[in-house]
């Protein structure tokens, strides 16, 4: 069976603030990007890596490779207006039945350990989209006003994402909305079940100039 990881990079980190896209701030040094790519490239399902930029960021992604002599085997792909239509596009260099990981390039913290454990649930379930528990109380906005609900029954999802790619290439093909702001939000719309698979604390999204610092902390090799 074959594998594929797709990376979204074709955001432009409007929260981070910064003058580049928040996939290529350094990190410890090296552009958060790398981490992310080295994490797949480390899988033993050595997956086709599949990375979407946005056309205007090519040369740099280029230029940055060259400087960090960064050789990791991947395709690039141009990415869309939204999230959705990044992946899309990248959607049409899947050519052979398999199994199909979308990954924020802004979660370089990702372990190899919790990706190959997506692979793995998706072939068996269908599909595995990482999650971890709330862990604060939850409070949900009704009618102008908020009641308390139970945390147990909130789940924070992250990326990986992985489904077979019977499911989530019909699903694709359907119109945008709103309301999709992941993987499994589309390949459930499509009446799909999602299957949980549980995620990493440390896993997080590098979106507000905080998260660098944080992420920088956790890189730290513990003694
Ligand atoms: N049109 C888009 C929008 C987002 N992404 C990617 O999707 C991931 C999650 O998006 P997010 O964290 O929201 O990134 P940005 O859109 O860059 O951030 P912001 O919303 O702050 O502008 C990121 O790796 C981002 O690069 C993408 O590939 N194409
Ligand atoms: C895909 C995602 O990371 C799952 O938590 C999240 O939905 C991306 O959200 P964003 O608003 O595009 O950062």
């Amino acid at each position: 069976m074959r594998h594929y990881a797709i990376v979204v990079a074709g955001g432009s980190g409007n929260r981070m603030g910064a003058d580049v896209p928040k996939q290529f701030l350094p990190l410890n040094g090296r552009p958060l990007l790398m981490y992310t790519l080295q994490a797949f490239a480390s899988s033993s399902f050595q997956p086709d890596i599949i990375l979407v930029l946005h056309p205007a960021e090519q040369a740099r992604w280029a230029s940055l490779c060259k400087t960090f002599d960064f050789r990791i085997p991947h395709q690039i792909v141009q990415s869309g207006i939204e999230r959705f239509h990044s992946v899309k596009n990248a959607l049409s260099l899947i050519t052979e039945p398999g199994i199909v990981s979308v990954h924020d390039a802004a979660r370089p913290l990702v372990s190899t350990e919790l990706i190959d454990r997506c692979y793995t649930s998706a072939a068996r379930e269908g599909n595995a989209v990482a999650a971890v528990q709330a862990t604060d109380s939850i409070r949900i906005a009704a009618g102008g006003k908020n009641r308390a609900t139970d945390r147990r029954q909130v789940f924070l999802v992250q990326t990986p994402q992985v489904f077979r790619s019977s499911q989530l290439l019909p699903a694709y093909g359907r119109p945008y909305n709103k309301g999709y702001t992941d993987d499994a939000s589309v390949v459930e719309s499509s009446g799909v079940e999602i299957f949980l698979e549980q995620g990493e604390r440390t896993n997080i999204k590098i979106t507000y100039p905080a998260d660098l610092i944080l992420a920088e902390a956790l890189l730290v090799p513990k003694p």
